[in-house]
């Protein structure tokens, strides 16, 4: 499979709970390109009970809009600059400024929730994102984003 977004995270800022590939205790969310927009997918283990043990805990749900949503800004303003994620110059990074998110439906356990990510505009520093997180092709929970870039 094709590298995720966050692979190209430099080693001192893979360290992400939702996404960091050298936390060993986090999720490891991994975001892809599909089409113009972007997809990640994510199994919940069982410990991420909601109120009932066959609902998703909505504090999960939202660290992977967020975690999604950073790292779509990320590749969004790359292709913005006709480059891909782990191209040569300066890489371009994001952090979430703000994340509002709705909970439309109970998000069941058990199955693989599907995360996208859509432009919804960018300017000099900052990339609005819109987001859902669907189970079963239905949509649970939508979320939009303002990412501010990073100044290293
Ligand atoms: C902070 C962590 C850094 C880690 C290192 C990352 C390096 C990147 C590398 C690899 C990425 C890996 C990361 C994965 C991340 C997963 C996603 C997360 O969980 S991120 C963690 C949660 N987020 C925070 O902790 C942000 C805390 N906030 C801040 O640090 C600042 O507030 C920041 C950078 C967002 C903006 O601060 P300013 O001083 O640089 O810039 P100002 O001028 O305040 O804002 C820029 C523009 O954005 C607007 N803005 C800022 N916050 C806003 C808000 N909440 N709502 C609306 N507008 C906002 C402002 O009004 C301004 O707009 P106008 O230029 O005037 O048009």
């Amino acid at each position: 499979m094709d590298a995720a977004f966050q692979d190209f995270y430099a080693e001192k800022f893979s360290h992400c709970h939702g996404c960091g590939k050298n936390n060993p205790a986090g999720h490891h969310l991994k975001s892809r390109w599909d089409g113009d927009d972007t997809i990640a997918r994510f199994l919940p283990k069982p410990e991420y009970s909601g109120g009932v043990p066959d609902h998703v805990y909505g504090g999960l749900i939202a660290s992977l809009l967020d975690c999604h949503g950073a790292a779509s800004a990320a590749a969004f303003a790359h292709r913005a600059q006709n480059r891909e994620m782990g191209s040569e110059g300066e890489p371009i990074r994001y952090v979430t400024a703000s994340l509002k998110v709705d909970f439309r439906r109970p998000t069941p356990m058990g199955i693989e929730l599907v995360i996208k990510g859509k432009l919804r505009s960018m300017d000099e520093r900052k990339v609005w994102v819109d987001l859902t997180l669907s189970a079963n092709g239905e949509v649970c929970a939508s979320g939009e984003m303002l990412a501010v870039r990073y100044r290293q």
